[in-house]
């Protein structure tokens, strides 16, 4: 099986490329090497190097981003399995899938030709794009966290003294102060309902999100299926207490915390709301037009981990 690994230098505010210096000094097999230079990079790099239909391994080296541009690139090549090393600043995807950590356990695999397992994907229909997601897409709150997080010189500044977390901190309380809620229906195919003074919505294929949160404990990226997470009519405070309770998959015992599994939600929106897929601005809702998120079974194979 042929090995390509495509490493984003930049991820985890450069700390990637150091990481993978020390990395490739240890790995004991021939590959194919590319350094992504932009943003999309990664997922225009991952379709070339499935073209000819070759059975392949193709390794993500970076941050959730990363992982996320790789398998876009990759969707229904029945002959691609991807790796990821997570060498980001959340690494959600390492979280919520099996990844590898040491370079024993990418040997190990390599030379066992190891196993893979289909997994889902997630899209979001909007009115004039279309995204996909591999861990989580969202409205509201935290999207608008994200964006200003991704955008933010603090985050870059902190992320050197391996700080970075704490400009997601910043940005959760800057919000918390400022955020105005917003009325938000949810359609599926059993179920319509309008909820009033929502913080977000989010939608997971996952159980990770935001750097550990376990947001959508019940989520299982290989059921055919993705959770609703709502949260609405909470006072600043105790939205701060569902925070710090999200770590811990607790937060779900609040009343105000709504989840649903389906495989279609429909969300419409009274104003413009801020979106995000996989942590990143995906532009924002159109008032009174719905958003489509779906999912979809077996569009790709992940590596399945063996000890070292
Ligand atoms: N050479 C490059 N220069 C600038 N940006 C790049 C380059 N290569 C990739 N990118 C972009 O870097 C962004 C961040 O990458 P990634 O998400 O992997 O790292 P991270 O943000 O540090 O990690 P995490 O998402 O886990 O917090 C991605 O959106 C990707 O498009």
């Amino acid at each position: 099986m042929k090995t390509t690994i495509i490493v984003n230098p930049t991820a985890g505010n450069g700390k990637s490329l150091k990481r993978w210096e020390k990395f490739k000094g240890k790995l004991d097999f021939t590959y194919d090497l590319h350094m992504t230079s932009s943003p999309k990079h990664a997922t225009a790099l991952a379709s070339e190097c499935v073209q000819d239909g070759e059975s392949q391994l193709l390794i993500a080296f970076g941050g959730d981003g990363t992982a996320h541009e790789v398998i876009e690139g990759v969707l229904d090549c029945p002959n691609c399995i991807v790796g990821v090393i997570g060498a980001g600043s959340a690494n959600d995807f390492g979280r919520g899938f099996p990844s590898f950590q040491h370079p024993e356990e990418v040997n190990k695999y390599v030379h066992s030709l190891g196993n893979s397992n289909e997994m889902d994907i997630g899209y979001v229909v909007t009115q004039h794009q279309h995204f996909t997601f591999v861990n989580n897409a969202g409205i509201g709150f935290d999207a608008y966290v994200a964006y200003q997080v991704n955008k933010s010189k603090v985050k870059k500044m902190l992320n050197k003294f391996s700080l970075g977390k704490l400009a997601y901190t910043y940005f959760v309380m800057k919000t918390l102060v400022t955020f105005k809620h917003f009325t938000l229906t949810v359609e599926c195919p059993t179920h319509s309902q309008t909820f009033e003074k929502v913080w977000f919505a989010t939608i997971s294929n996952q159980p990770y999100f935001g750097g550990g949160m376990k947001i959508s404990p019940q989520s299982n990226p290989a059921d055919g299926e993705i959770e609703i997470t709502l949260v609405h009519h909470l006072s600043r405070i105790k939205l701060l207490l569902l925070f710090a309770s999200v770590f811990f998959g607790k937060h779900t015992s609040f009343k105000e915390v709504h989840q649903m599994s389906s495989t279609t939600f429909k969300l419409t929106t009274n104003e413009s709301v801020y979106r995000h897929t996989d942590g990143e601005y995906a532009n924002q809702t159109s008032p009174h037009i719905a958003d489509e998120f779906t999912v979809q079974s077996k569009k790709w194979k992940i590596a399945s981990i063996i000890a070292p």
